[in-house]
Order: C-alpha cells, then sequence, then structure tokens
C-alpha cells in the first residue's frame, strides 16, 4: 500500500472542500502534504486541517506535478477546466461535481454500493462521485433492491448548505432581518428562504422538471444499475442550515415485510430508528447533522412496497465522506500511487 501521499483539495475554502480537510485529519489518512487549494480571491486565507492551519494556494498558481490525489469540489466549471490537466500530470482525481458523472467512461462510485466494480477497472485516475442528494437515497435504495425496485417516488427537504456558504449567511441574515422587522434581502435563491420553501433546485428544463431532479433521476439509474428505473422526484429547498431529507416510496416486484427491509437497511450501514410508538421516534436533520451516518425512520408497508423517512448531514455524508471512501478504497487496494 502507497503511503504519505501528496494531496490536494481544490475549492478547500468551501463547506465540502473543509469538511474533506476535517475527515482526512479525522480518519489519519495518510497524507505527507496538504495542498489548500482555491480561486485567488481566498488568497491569504487558512484552513483547518487537524491541529494545523493551511496557507490557501491560488488555484492559478498551482502545479499538480507532485500531487497523488486531488479532491476537485469547487463546481463544474473548474473541474471540466483542470481536472483533466491534474490527471494528465499523474495525480488521481475525485471529481465532486456534474461534469463527469454521467460520462459512461468515468467511474461514478459510491463504495458502499458499486465499490467492488470501481477496484476492477484499470484506470482509476479519475473517479466522480454523486450529487449529495443522490448518495444517500441510493444507499438506502440498494439495500433493498434485491426484492426488485421497480419505481421510486422521491420529495427531497435540502437544506441552504446545499447551496454552499453563500446561502447559509443569507438564510441567517433573512431570519434575523424578520425577527429585527428589518427589510429582508432576497439574494442566491429568487424567493425569501427563512420562514419559507422553494419548489424549485436548479434550472427549469423543457419537460419542467429542474436540473437537481434529473440528477436524481441519471445518478440513481446509473449506481443501482437500473437505467430504465421509473424515479419521479421534486426537490424542495427548505430553511434548515445543514441535513438533507427524502420523503421515499418504493414500489418493489417482490413483497417485503418492513421488519426485514429494516434489518437490510440496517445490514447496509444504516441507522434505522425503530421507535415508531414514541412521539419522537424519528430522525430530523437537526438531530444528523454532523453525524456520518445516514438514517432512515418511518419504515412502513403500502400497497406497493414500502415507505420511509431518510435523513443525512449533506456535507459530509452526501458529500465529503464520499469522497474520502473513494480515496481510501483506491488506496486501500494499492491503486494510488
Ligand atoms: N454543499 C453541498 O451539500 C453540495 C455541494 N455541491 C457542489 O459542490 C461544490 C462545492 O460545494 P460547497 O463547498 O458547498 O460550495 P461553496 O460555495 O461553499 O464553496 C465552493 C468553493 O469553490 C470555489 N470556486 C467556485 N467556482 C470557482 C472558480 N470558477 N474558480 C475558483 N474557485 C471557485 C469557491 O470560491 P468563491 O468563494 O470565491 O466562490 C469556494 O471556495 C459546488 O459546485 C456545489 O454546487 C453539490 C452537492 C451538494
Ligand atoms: N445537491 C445540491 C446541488 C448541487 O450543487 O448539485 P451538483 O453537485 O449537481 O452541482 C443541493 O443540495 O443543492
Amino acid at each position: 500500500m502507497s503511503q504519505a501521499l501528496q494531496v490536494a483539495v481544490v475549492g478547500a475554502t468551501g463547506l465540502i472542500g473543509r469538511a474533506i480537510l476535517d475527515l482526512l485529519a479525522e480518519r489519519q489518512f495518510p497524507a505527507k502534504r496538504v495542498c489548500a487549494v482555491d480561486g485567488t480571491e481566498h488568497e491569504g486565507e487558512v484552513v483547518a486541517y487537524g491541529n494545523l492551519e493551511l496557507d490557501v494556494q491560488p488555484l492559478d498558481e498551482v502545479s499538480f506535478d507532485n500531487i497523488d490525489l486531488a479532491f476537485f469540489v469547487a463546481g463544474s466549471e473548474v473541474s471540466r477546466q483542470l481536472a483533466p490537466q491534474a490527471r494528465a500530470a499523474g495525480a488521481t482525481v475525485i471529481d465532486f461535481s456534474s461534469a463527469f458523472r454521467l460520462d459512461e467512461q468515468v467511474p461514478f462510485v459510491v463504495p458502499r454500493i458499486n465499490g467492488a466494480g470501481l477496484l476492477a477497472q484499470e484506470d482509476v485516475s479519475l473517479v466522480s462521485v454523486p450529487n449529495c442528494t443522490v448518495t444517500p437515497l441510493a444507499v438506502a435504495l440498494n439495500a433493498l433492491a434485491a426484492n426488485g425496485l421497480s419505481r421510486v417516488t422521491v420529495s427531497t427537504y435540502q437544506s441552504v448548505s446545499g447551496t454552499g456558504q453563500e446561502a447559509l449567511e443569507v438564510l441567517a441574515d433573512q431570519t434575523t432581518a424578520l425577527f429585527g422587522q428589518r427589510e429582508v434581502e432576497t439574494t442566491v435563491y429568487p424567493k425569501r428562504i427563512a420562514f419559507n420553501l422553494l419548489p424549485r433546485i436548479g434550472e427549469v428544463q423543457g419537460d419542467g422538471g429542474t436540473s437537481e431532479e434529473q440528477s436524481v433521476i441519471d445518478e440513481v439509474r446509473r449506481l443501482l444499475g437500473q437505467p430504465a428505473l421509473p424515479v419521479e422526484v421534486t426537490c424542495v429547498r427548505v430553511p434548515v442550515f445543514f441535513g438533507h431529507a427524502w420523503s421515499v416510496n418504493v414500489a418493489l416486484s417482490q413483497p417485503l415485510e418492513v421488519e426485514r427491509a429494516r434489518k437490510l437497511l440496517a445490514a447496509n450501514g444504516i441507522h434505522v430508528v425503530d421507535d415508531s410508538q414514541r412521539e419522537d421516534g424519528y430522525a430530523t436533520p437537526m438531530e444528523v447533522a454532523g453525524s456520518d451516518r445516514i438514517w432512515v425512520s418511518r419504515v412502513r408497508a403500502t400497497e406497493a412496497g414500502l415507505a420511509f423517512w431518510l435523513t443525512a448531514d449533506n456535507v459530509r455524508v452526501g458529500a465529503a465522506l464520499n469522497c474520502v471512501e473513494v480515496a481510501e478504497a483506491l488506496l486501500a487496494a494499492g491503486k494510488l500511487r
């Protein structure tokens, strides 16, 4: 196993970049050097890496020549422009953006769903990971897939951290403005998010769906290897800082008892809350923020299959943890130089 790697995090001052740095330090990823890279406007800033502070290096001055592993978490424009360059310089790239998710030439990975497939691939120099709205949902669906998924119907409740750092400030500012009876500015989102719900995430497409909804459809199908799976989804932005939630209905071709479903979910590393008789017997985004688990509550039988409530920390479980788990899987298989 190669040790003491040189690692770069591109987009290091963002929410996901910071969470990746936290996880690398917490999980003692064997890095001999970690470069925090971001846009020029972040020059002079520092970011935490365990007990250390890293100076942010400007993107346009960074060479990937000595980098073994680069996490790209600065959006698809940066990934499209620089991931090929990093790869050509010899770095393995783990990309958290929409740039390569539907590219059949690029492995698209959640280790606990299709990690074995990743390790069987010859070229793992670029690995794409799913949208944070997809990973926890797909892990839960995969746990039930042996019973034949025939339709998935989902409504999402997505926290503002899914939009990035700036949206956290917008929700905080709007909330304090409302309490202070001051005028509320609407930036980042087209309507007020504080004490409101916005039933549109991403750009609207020709069929009336949004780019975020299409990502869920396309990426769930690709991860589960079911390209024709009917997936219906409505994505809603909610005034919560951290933690996404999903209301999920699955139609199954073979019946599955609730108790067995709970066991299958738990066997896939999901924390199943099983206190349906208690008034507070369910998990909420507030409780799961900061947790590295996916939480399922309210599992119940429906005419067609099952319904349940899912929630997870979008920044850690939905995004950063999956990136780091891909790196750990590559490292353990000797696929990082
Ligand atoms: N947070 C989440 O749960 C999810 C995030 N994503 C996506 O992942 C990416 C990172 O998310 P997140 O960390 O939350 O976002 P943030 O907005 O918190 O951070 C993004 C970072 O990338 C930098 N950046 C963006 N565009 C450029 C550019 N063209 N050149 C140089 N630097 C750039 C930003 O710099 P600056 O501050 O100067 O803009 C910022 O430092 C985003 O594309 C986001 O859409 C996807 C799914 C979920
Ligand atoms: N899923 C993110 C949106 C996003 O940034 O998606 P993508 O990685 O496809 O750009 C959210 O919660 O808002």
